[in-house]
């Protein structure tokens, strides 16, 4: 593999904006690909791939490379260079690789970095990358589930379709992009993966609205709702409207959806979107205070609490999440998630029904959350169901959803 001095400069400079100046990966990522119109296809996935596989394995790369604080320039160098010996065989079980003679790689002694490299894959946090308390904490609430979850956790996710069936169709989809380069999703043949990752914002059946881009896993939640036409429909926690807009194709436009969140930016996003896919019957409300919420008291057939999270589900797309992430965060989004479930239902009609939904693998996020909701609402809700996704399935996030039914 040969490797060009300026690209891995661009890899170092994501490092220092995600890992020293605490920005968020993806936007980096993007914002960095925008400013050098020169780079080909091959230089932005490069760049890309591996900042995001550098971040997910951030931990044993930075044991293999034995740099304890990535603070300076020259640690992230190291970094980088140590990343490019061990990635061949750490992806793909081959030969580890030979560094070129650059200046910012001096010092770097490609046998010690094996072996520091083995000794690292002896230890799970070390192996797995992820901090210590974190690895504590899945431990306790998933015990001998934890390991198996972490491995798929760390493996990279494809890129899910999701055909907007308001504008067209999976035959249709399939013709446009070439049905050899898509694979269908079992039991939804409106999920396409993409066999070869590639940009699909700037694809002509994309701007049309023709599909969305939306994991498998979250393609599941809005038909978890058991939503028939006509119906309207809460989605609290909307967000820029992933769910919101699978749920207006499953009314084919009938009915209504309110669209609500706290983050208002967010709401105008899911504006232009609903817009490119073709959405008639969809509004926005901005969550100013909990007021609105009591003036929405017993209005809508079904409710979508899609409710913010760790993350800790969704760690293939984000692998940034795991440094990110701080247990006080934690502490304090159970009891923003506990407010919404037990304010919020108060928006469901009696005889209507409510799905609570994470993308989280922690139970004290979701399982425990409904079960607290039940034991304290057994006399005016009925739990129906709840379902978990498999992180170890292809082009499935770690997503839960529980449907519950509000007596009449
Ligand atoms: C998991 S995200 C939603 C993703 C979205 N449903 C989608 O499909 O793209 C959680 C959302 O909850 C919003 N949120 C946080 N606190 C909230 C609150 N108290 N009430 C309503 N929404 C809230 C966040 O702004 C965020 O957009």
């Amino acid at each position: 593999m040969k490797l060009y001095k300026g690209l891995v400069a661009a890899i170092v400079e994501a490092l220092q904006e995600i890992f020293v100046k605490h920005r968020q990966a993806d936007r980096i990522v993007e914002q960095l690909l925008k400013s050098n119109k020169k780079w080909g296809a091959r230089d932005r996935a490069f760049i890309a791939e591996n900042t995001y596989e550098i971040v997910r394995w951030w931990r044993l790369v930075k044991y293999a490379a034995e740099v304890e604080k990535a603070s300076y320039s020259e640690d992230l160098w190291r970094i980088a260079g140590v990343w490019m010996i061990i990635k061949t065989h750490h992806i793909h079980g081959e030969n580890f690789e030979i560094l070129p003679e650059w200046p910012e790689f001096e010092g770097i002694n490609a046998d010690s970095v094996e072996e520091r490299y083995q000794e690292g894959l002896l230890i799970r946090k070390i192996a797995q990358s992820l901090p210590d308390w974190l690895d504590d904490l899945g431990e306790s609430e998933l015990g001998s589930q934890w390991s198996e979850q972490l491995v798929a956790l760390n493996r990279p996710a494809p890129i899910v379709l999701r055909v907007n069936t308001l504008k067209s169709s999976a035959d249709e989809v399939k013709g446009i992009l070439g049905a050899e380069n898509l694979m269908e999703v079992a039991q939804n043949s409106n999920a396409l993966i993409l066999k070869k990752r590639q940009n699909m914002h700037n694809n002509d059946a994309f701007k049309q609205g023709f599909f969305e881009i939306q994991d498998a896993g979250s393609q599941m939640i809005a038909p978890y709702l058991d939503i028939n036409p006509g119906m309207s429909i809460i989605d609290a926690c909307a967000g820029a409207g992933g769910k919101s807009l699978h749920i207006a194709a499953l009314l084919q436009n009938s009915g209504s959806v309110l669209s609500m969140d706290i983050d208002d930016p967010k709401l105008g996003e899911l504006k232009k979107r609903a817009l490119r896919n073709g959405v008639t019957n969809l509004e926005t409300m901005h969550i100013e205070s909990e007021e609105i919420i009591t003036t929405l008291s017993e209005t809508a057939d079904r409710l979508l609490l899609d409710v913010p999270c760790s993350g800790l589900g969704v760690l293939k797309r984000n692998p940034d999440t795991k440094w990110k992430l701080k247990p006080d965060f934690l502490t304090n989004i159970r009891n923003v998630q506990w407010n919404i479930l037990s304010t919020y239902s108060g928006m469901v009609k009696k005889g209507g029904k409510m799905v609570y939904a994470t993308c989280s693998i922690l139970p004290s996020e979701s399982e425990e959350q409904v079960k607290k909701f039940m034991k304290s609402r057994r006399k005016d809700w009925k739990f129906i169901s709840e379902y978990r996704t498999s992180v170890s399935e292809v082009g499935f996030d770690g997503f839960y959803m529980a449907l519950l039914e509000r007596k009449k």
